[in-house]
Formats: structure tokens, C-alpha cells, sequence
């Protein structure tokens, strides 16, 4: 599990370094590690460094005398003015000077440019001239190396604004937002977490890891028969999302689940034909799946009722989340931001510019565990906890993955597993189906390719 701090909880961990550790020279520490990641990139060629004013600026120039020892090295002092000390140590050691003209033409001939014009300081977008040069930057399909963060970026949220796209971010302690959430994550490139010696304090969002996955994946024993392992009852689809039935249930069996009952109106054979194994009709369960492919159903709260008789906890997703019985300790529900937003009653733009403290909220007023879905899948638990799942392709982003993922989802709150770790494990192991079978493949198909990730996983635990 990875540790996400925002700005503020930097600066504050920074500060606490500082009192227990007065005069470290933590921009030295800090540029010796982008220097490192900078000659990991690229070896040989002409590198450019474009620094701000502030500390950033100071990490790249310190970042360029060091490199300047080897190679030959451009600065851009983007404002003119930047980190005096910086600044000075760079011209030692005899970095070339340039200004936003000088950039551009030098471009061609870079191997990669450093971005240390902002940092944890950065405000969303671009001056002009910068977001020129960063332009230039995509267009000429060159290397970058962003100290901290993209510029441009703002460091607490996944918003995406014009800002530099990196090829790979180092950054220091921690994880930030614009890490791990969407559409920001994506212009990250692959980020280095570098230990300086600052220690942040315990976050209350976190980045999961497979690692984390493989840990909590329930697996069988010599003792273990099918109930044991757990059985999920589903009570999905309808007359016009007859698919609906069927991808959840793919998503439980491939998943490795013990049973699955179907107590749903999709007709017997047609889930039958597909899935031999179910059990038609109600039966005691340890979770239930709720709403994928319901429609606007007039009986939402019939159907929610009758499974509360059979299971003790269920996933609910789609139109059942309109549905929801009261306070629903250890219950999980699977909205996506159009879905949470109807909960909130807000619009989706505003669940889309603030999804931790939304899905929060919902988990609060509940007190069920939220898996809100997307680019970025953000599990929050009723404290206020939230645990960000393992990325994947954006191939995902179609009709029926949700339906998968409740599935599978299901299948590990019937084995066992507290509400939160279902939902991250359940999410993250789809994503690492996308990413480990790259392409378009329908959800079905991405279904199927489940247990060759969930053996990879169990193996490596
Ligand atoms: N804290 C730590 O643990 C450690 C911190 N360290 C380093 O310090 C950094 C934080 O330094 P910081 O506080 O000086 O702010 P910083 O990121 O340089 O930004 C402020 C400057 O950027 C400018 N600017 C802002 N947005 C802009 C934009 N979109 N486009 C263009 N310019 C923009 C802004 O302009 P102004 O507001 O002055 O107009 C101001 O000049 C941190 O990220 C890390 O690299 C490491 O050395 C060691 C450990
Ligand atoms: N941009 C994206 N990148 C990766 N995965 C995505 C993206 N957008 C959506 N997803 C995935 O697609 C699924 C969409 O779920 P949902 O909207 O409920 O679809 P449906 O109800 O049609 O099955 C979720 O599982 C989510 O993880
Ligand atoms: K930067």
C-alpha cells in the first residue's frame, strides 16, 4: 500500500524533518535523485533544464551542476529570476544559459528536457510561453523528466490542465493526488517515489499495490468445500438487460467463487446455456449482487428486500442503488460518478472535480463501503478512509465492465473479505486483466482471463 499526501501534508512532514533535523540539505538529496532518474533515461545526449523561481527550480539547477559534470546541459530560467544558490551552482559548473527562444531551437538536439518549473507550488496550467515549449515538447515526442510533478499540474487533484506531459515524474516521500488520479495520473508518465529521509504521517488515502491483492485473495484449503468458499446469489438483469445476468456471473465463476445462485427473472436457459454451474433460484448466500441491468425497475425495493433475507451483505449497483434499505453497515455499493452524483443530488461535473470527498460522503451517511468507478476507481469506507485501486487501460471503459466487476466483487465478499478489500481487490485484479491482455477485448472475454491473473497472484503470495 502506498501512501498519498497532499501538499500541505508534505510541507508539514518537511517541517517536522527540519525541527528533528536542522540544516539537512534536503534539495540536495532531492537533486541527486533526479540527476540519477535523468541518467537512467538518457545517457549521452544534451539535456535541457527549464527551473521556476521556487524550490523546484532549485532541485532541477542542483539536478543540472550535477549533470553538468558529464554532459552538456541547458538552463532555462523560465522567469528569469530562479533559486539563487541554484542558479549559481549550475553556472560552476558550467551550465549554458538560455532564454525561451534559445529553448526552442536547442529542443531538437536535447535528449531530454528536466520540468522543474513548479512543484508541490504549482497552480493548474501554463504561462504562454511554457505552455508553448511543453507543446513543443509532446510534438517532438522527446523525453521529459518533471521534478515532483508535472507543472501545471495541481498537486491535490487529478485534474488535467495544459501542463508538461512527462515520460517519468520523481518525486519525493510520497505519492500526491495528481499521481494516482485521472486525467493528471496520465501525464505523470512512470513516477519514482524517492526516499529523501522525510517521513509522512499516516494518510487517510492510499494507493493499493498487487502486492496488496495478492495478500488478501482468498484461496481454498484442504478443508474448504463450496460454501465454505462462499456463495453469491444474484438477483440481476431484466427483460432488456438479459447480458447483464450473465456477465456478473462470469465475473464471480472466473473470480473463484464457490457457488452462485441466479434469482433473477433472466430466463433459466439462457443462463444455464452459459453457466451450468448456477443454482437456479433463492438460497442462503453470505452475499448477494444487486441492480446491474435492473432498468428502471418498479420492484428496486421488493427485489432489495427479498435478498436481505438470504444475505447478510450484498454489492448493489445500478438502478438498485436507488433502492437502498436504511444504513447498510459492511455493504458495498458500485456506483459510477453519473450514479453517485443522482445520490448526492449533484451534477456529475461536480463528483468528477472532488470523487474522494463525494464517494466519502456517501459511505458516511450509509455506512457502506463506496467503490466508485472509472479512469481512476477510489474505494471509501464509512471512516473516511479511502484506497485507490490498481490502474488500468482505459480499454475497460465500456458496457458490461461494471457488471463484470460486481460479479467479482461479490465473490470475494462471500469469501470473506471486509467490504473495502473486496472492492479493491476486485477492481485492481480487472485492471490487471486489461493491462496483462493488452487490446480491446469485450468484458465477457476480459472475464475469462481472470484466473490467469488470480493463479499469477496466489502464486506470488
Ligand atoms: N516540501 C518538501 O518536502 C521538499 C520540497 N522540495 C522541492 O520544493 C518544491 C516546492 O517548492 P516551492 O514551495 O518553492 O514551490 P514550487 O513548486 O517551486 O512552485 C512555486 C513557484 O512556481 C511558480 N508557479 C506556480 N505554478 C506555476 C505554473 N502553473 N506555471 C509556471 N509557474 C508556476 C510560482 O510562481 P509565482 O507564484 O511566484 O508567480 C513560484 O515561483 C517541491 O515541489 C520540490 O520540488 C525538495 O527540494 C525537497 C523536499
Ligand atoms: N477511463 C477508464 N479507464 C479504465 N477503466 C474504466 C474507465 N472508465 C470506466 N472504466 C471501467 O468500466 C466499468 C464501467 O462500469 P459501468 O459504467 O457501471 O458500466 P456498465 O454498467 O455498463 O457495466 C468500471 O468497471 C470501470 O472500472
Ligand atoms: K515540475
Amino acid at each position: 500500500m502506498r501512501a498519498v499526501v497532499t501538499a500541505a501534508g508534505m510541507r508539514a512532514a518537511e517541517q517536522r524533518f527540519f525541527d528533528a533535523n536542522p540544516g539537512v540539505d534536503l534539495m540536495g538529496r532531492a537533486a541527486r535523485a533526479v540527476a540519477r532518474v535523468a541518467a537512467e533515461v538518457n545517457t549521452a545526449g544534451q539535456v535541457l533544464v527549464v527551473a521556476g523561481r521556487g524550490n523546484n527550480g532549485g532541485d532541477g539547477l542542483f539536478a543540472a551542476a550535477i549533470l553538468a559534470a558529464h554532459r552538456r546541459v541547458l538552463v532555462w530560467p523560465a522567469f528569469g529570476r530562479t533559486h539563487d544558490a541554484g542558479q549559481a551552482a549550475a553556472r560552476a559548473a558550467g551550465c549554458q544559459f538560455v532564454d525561451a527562444l534559445g529553448a526552442l531551437e536547442a529542443l531538437p538536439d536535447c535528449g531530454l528536457v528536466i520540468d522543474a518549473v513548479a512543484g508541490l507550488g504549482s497552480r493548474p496550467g501554463l504561462p504562454q510561453a511554457l505552455a508553448t515549449f511543453a507543446a513543443a515538447c509532446d510534438s517532438s515526442a522527446i523525453d521529459v523528466l518533471s521534478v515532483d510533478l508535472p507543472s501545471g499540474l495541481d498537486a491535490d487533484s487529478g485534474a488535467g490542465q495544459p501542463s508538461f506531459r512527462a515520460t517519468r515524474t520523481v518525486t519525493f516521500a510520497a505519492l500526491k493526488p495528481c499521481h494516482v488520479a485521472q486525467p493528471a495520473a496520465g501525464r505523470c508518465g512512470r513516477v519514482h517515489v524517492v526516499d529523501i529521509g522525510v517521513e509522512v504521517a499516516a494518510t487517510q488515502l492510499r494507493q493499493a499495490e498487487e502486492a496488496d491483492v495478492a495478500t488478501w485473495w482468498p484461496t481454498p484449503t484442504a478443508s474448504s468445500d463450496k460454501y465454505a468458499r462462499g456463495v453469491v446469489l444474484f438477483d440481476t438483469g431484466s427483460a432488456r438487460y438479459q447480458g447483464a445476468a450473465l456477465l456478473g456471473i462470469s465475473g464471480a465463476l472466473h473470480a473463484g467463487t464457490g457457488m452462485v445462485r441466479y434469482a433473477g427473472p433472466v430466463h433459466s436457459g439462457l443462463i444455464l446455456t452459459r453457466y451450468p454451474s448456477v443454482v437456479m433460484g433463492d438460497g442462503r448466500a453470505q452475499a448477494a449482487v444487486l441492480g446491474s441491468g435492473w432498468g428502471e425497475d418498479e420492484g428496486a425495493s421488493g427485489r432489495v428486500s427479498s435478498a436481505r433475507l438470504h444475505a447478510p451483505v450484498a454489492v448493489v449497483d445500478a438502478d438498485a442503488l436507488y433502492s437502498l434499505p436504511g444504513r447498510i453497515d459492511g455493504w458495498l455499493l458500485t456506483p459510477h460518478a453519473g450514479e453517485l452524483a443522482r445520490l448526492l443530488g449533484c451534477s456529475r461535473s461536480h463528483v468528477e472535480s472532488r470523487p474522494v470527498s463525494c464517494a466519502r460522503e456517501v459511505a458516511r451517511v450509509t455506512g457502506a463501503t463506496v467503490l466508485l468507478k472509472g479512469a481512476t476507481q477510489y474505494v471509501a469506507e464509512p471512516g473516511g478512509r479511502v484506497t485507490i485501486a490498481v490502474p488500468g487501460p482505459h480499454w475497460s471503459a465500456q458496457a458490461g465492465s461494471g457488471d463484470v466487476l460486481a460479479g467479482i466483487c461479490g465473490a470475494l465478499l462471500a469469501a470473506g473479505l471486509p467490504a473495502w478489500q473486496a472492492a479493491v481487490a476486485g477492481s485492481s485484479v480487472q485492471a490487471m486483466a486489461a493491462a496483462r491482455n493488452p487490446g480491446p477485448y469485450p468484458p465477457d472475454e476480459l472475464a475469462r482471463r481472470l484466473p490467469e491473473v488470480i493463479a499469477g497472484l496466489v502464486a506470488a503470495d
